[in-house]
């Protein structure tokens, strides 16, 4: 289990890094419009699992949500106080 800010952390590394492999680092090389078609398809997937499917897979689905949200915010060099300071 980690965190929000956690995996935030693995994630930049990753995208510094750039290991073999890595589906953060292949998804970043795709672009904004690819990860912004993600995150509508998985936001989707969040409000379907929350009307029809169980909590366990609601979770689910909103963690994928929140991983493909930190993977535009480094294609955009977003920064987490850059989203924190909206909260
Ligand atoms: N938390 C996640 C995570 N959540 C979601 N996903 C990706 O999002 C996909 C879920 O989307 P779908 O259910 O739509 O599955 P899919 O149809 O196969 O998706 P596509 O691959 O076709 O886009 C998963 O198959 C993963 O590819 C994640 N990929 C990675 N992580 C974490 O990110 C870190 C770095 O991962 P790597 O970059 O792969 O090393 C690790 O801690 C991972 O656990």
């Amino acid at each position: 289990m980690k965190t929000f800010d956690e995996l935030f952390a693995e994630l930049s590394e990753k995208a510094a890094a750039r290991p073999e492999g890595s589906d953060t680092v292949a998804r970043l090389d795709a672009g904004v419009h690819a990860i912004g078609k993600k995150i509508v398809e998985e936001a989707a997937e969040v409000w379907m699992a929350a009307e029809y499917e169980s909590d366990e897979d609601c979770a689910e689905e909103i963690s994928q949500l929140l991983y493909h949200l930190q993977v535009l915010m480094l294609a955009k060099g977003l920064s987490l106080s850059d989203v924190y300071t909206h909260l």
